[in-house]
């Protein structure tokens, strides 16, 4: 096999990695093969809680095979990697993992010193913390069935291991991937405020600029945006610096009609020749309308590196 594109996703728990990593496995099908660094945990759950350790501490993560299973992934060979049952708690021997095209390695160290040089592209989700906090409750009481007083106090618990040992990975990132309550609730758009949808701003930080970004203009035809929508989005673009490297910032609210998405979506199409499958309903979330452009500035840098 030629070699692969290896793309890192870190962020803290519930923080919408495998979301994320889902999305874009979605739009490149078949040619996408993901796994989780929570395979890679040291310690059973058992013994991090009588050590009083979170798994945000590094240590909990074996680091160094980790790195030596990015590097065999990157020149297309399988491996055999352990896994973490979520529903024991427990690490067991081992599956084999084939790398696709394009790998993507998410988890809460994934772009750690060692490894954030190994990947062709490095994402940091990093939603707001009552976001993250509800997205997290959410799923750990409904899906994988933990008390809900537990996952509170553990999310208390976690606060200053993140600071610690997981929100500075962002500055290694090539997009920064952050999402705010939306700033359009004041709408008075009564049908939809009574929707039970969430509504987001998400703000998209890119900070490869010294990728030759001429393969792809997504150009935004604002008339039909503004004639086509029913329902509020809004769209910002600033420059400024993060972390100290220039950078380009998007800011997406609200939602976007599937038509307007489509024609985004189609120009994406036509000039990368990728055929980037889709599934969007009536509209856009402002999550999807990120997903769309972290593609777009995707497929921009693995155009690059073939030249
Ligand atoms: N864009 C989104 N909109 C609404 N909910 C979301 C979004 N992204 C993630 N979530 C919710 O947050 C929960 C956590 O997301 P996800 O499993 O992707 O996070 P994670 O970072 O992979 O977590 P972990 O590392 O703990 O496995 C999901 O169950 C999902 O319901
Ligand atoms: O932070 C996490 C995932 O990113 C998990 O909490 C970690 O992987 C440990 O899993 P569990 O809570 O199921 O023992």
């Amino acid at each position: 096999m030629n070699r692969v594109f290896l793309i890192g996703i870190a962020g803290d728990s519930g923080s919408g990695k495998t979301t994320f990593a889902e999305g874009i496995r979605r739009m490149f099908h078949g040619r996408v093969a993901a796994f989780s660094m929570d395979d890679y945990h040291t310690l059973s759950r058992k013994e991090r809680f009588e050590r009083g350790i979170t798994p945000l501490n590094p240590e909990m993560t074996d680091l160094e095979l980790f790195r030596e299973h990015l590097l065999m992934l990157k020149c297309g060979k399988a491996i055999e990697k352990p896994v973490y049952d979520h529903s024991l708690g427990e690490r067991r021997c081992c599956e084999r993992f084939e790398p696709g095209e394009i790998v993507i390695a998410e988890g809460l160290h994934t772009l750690y010193e060692g490894l954030n040089e190994l990947y062709d592209y490095r994402i940091f989700v990093d939603p707001a913390r009552e976001i993250k906090r509800t997205w997290k409750l959410k799923r750990d009481v409904e899906e994988r069935g933990y008390r809900r007083e537990d996952v509170i106090r553990e999310i208390i618990q976690r606060e200053p291991d993140y600071k610690r040992f997981v929100d500075f990975q962002k500055i290694y990132a090539d997009t920064i991937v952050k999402i705010y309550p939306s700033m359009l609730k004041s709408s008075e758009r009564i049908s939809y405020l009574s929707s039970q949808e969430e509504m987001y701003r998400v703000r998209l930080v890119f900070t490869n600029l010294s990728v030759n970004m001429k393969h792809v203009g997504l150009k935004l035809d604002l008339s039909r945006m503004i004639k086509a929508g029913e329902r509020d989005f809004a769209i910002s673009f600033f420059s400024d610096y993060y972390y100290g490297k220039r950078a380009s910032f998007i800011d997406v609210d609200g939602f976007l009609s599937v038509e307007i998405f489509q024609s985004l979506l189609d120009v994406l199409r036509d000039e990368t020749g990728e055929k980037l499958e889709w599934d969007v309903g009536e509209y856009a979330s402002s999550t999807e309308i990120a997903k769309l452009m972290i593609c777009w500035n995707l497929v921009e840098v693995m155009n690059s590196e073939k030249i």
